[in-house]
């Protein structure tokens, strides 16, 4: 006879699969968005809480990018800092777990999300807004074709409150009358195409805002990026070399 372990483990990959069937291709197919909230429960999301805290207390965080007040240019604040992590480093197994989990959700909804064909991702680009007041700018991930598809955000934030905390991320989906609030809640997963379908900009944040995101790049785009970027670097020495 299986054991409970198996037979838990098997239950859990038949709900991947319904999860992934039933609600997040009919999903992003549909509005270009999906969120799944407790994707990893309590227990496990508390403890990728507390390694995304230690990278960002061990100052591992690159500072963030300088966001200039409008009012007086002198004093610019600092925006999101961001770490790159693959969830093999010593510290980041939980981190390495969520990334192990998201990608089992791609593999199974691959093939039938939009017309991609997802060959792989980047690292896992850990975010911490300081609660300063900034935000990021209005933006599209990958405007260009640069090979990203679909963007998988990990949320969290325990206890937030965007009436008082701001730090929502709010999708302008192409073409469509409304846009998505997102609050970027604890255990929260938000998955988005990457291209131009999904403009979006995150709020100013009074509280320290952590997300950990994932960019998932199609095979085909991604094989014409590099050739692109081969003949242009290569076009570039020939210029210099001449
Ligand atoms: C560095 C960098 C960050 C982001 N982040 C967001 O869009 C915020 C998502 C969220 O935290 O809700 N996007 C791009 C294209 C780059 Br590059
Ligand atoms: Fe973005």
């Amino acid at each position: 006879p299986r054991s409970n372990r198996a037979k838990s483990k098997e239950h859990k990959r038949l709900n991947t699969h319904k999860l992934v069937l039933q609600y997040i291709v009919p999903c992003m197919n549909s509005y270009g968005l999906c969120i799944v909230d407790n994707f990893l429960g309590d227990r496990i999301g508390e403890r990728v809480v507390q390694e995304v805290k230690r990278i960002h207390q061990s100052g591992n965080m690159q500072d963030g990018q300088l966001v200039s007040q409008k009012l007086n240019k002198s004093k610019a604040i600092r925006g999101d800092k961001i770490a790159w992590v693959d969830g093999t480093e010593s510290g980041c197994q939980n981190i390495g777990y969520l990334l192990t989990r998201m990608d089992k959700l791609i593999t199974c909804a691959d093939g039938k999300l939009d017309k991609f064909k997802i060959s792989g991702r980047h690292k896992a680009m850990v975010a911490c807004y300081p609660g300063n007041g900034a935000g990021y700018v209005k933006h599209v991930d990958n405007p260009n074709a640069d090979g990203r598809c679909v963007t998988c955000i990990y949320y969290l934030n325990k206890n937030w409150n965007a009436k008082e905390h701001g730090g929502l991320l709010r999708i302008f989906p192409e073409g469509k009358s409304y846009v998505a609030d997102i609050e970027p809640l604890f255990d929260r997963l938000l998955l988005f195409w990457s291209d131009r379908r999904n403009p979006h900009e995150v709020q100013p944040s009074y509280a320290t805002r952590y997300a950990i995101t994932v960019w998932y790049f199609d095979s085909e785009e991604r094989a014409e990026a590099k050739r692109k970027f081969r003949d242009l670097t290569a076009n570039s020495q020939e210029g210099s070399s001449s």
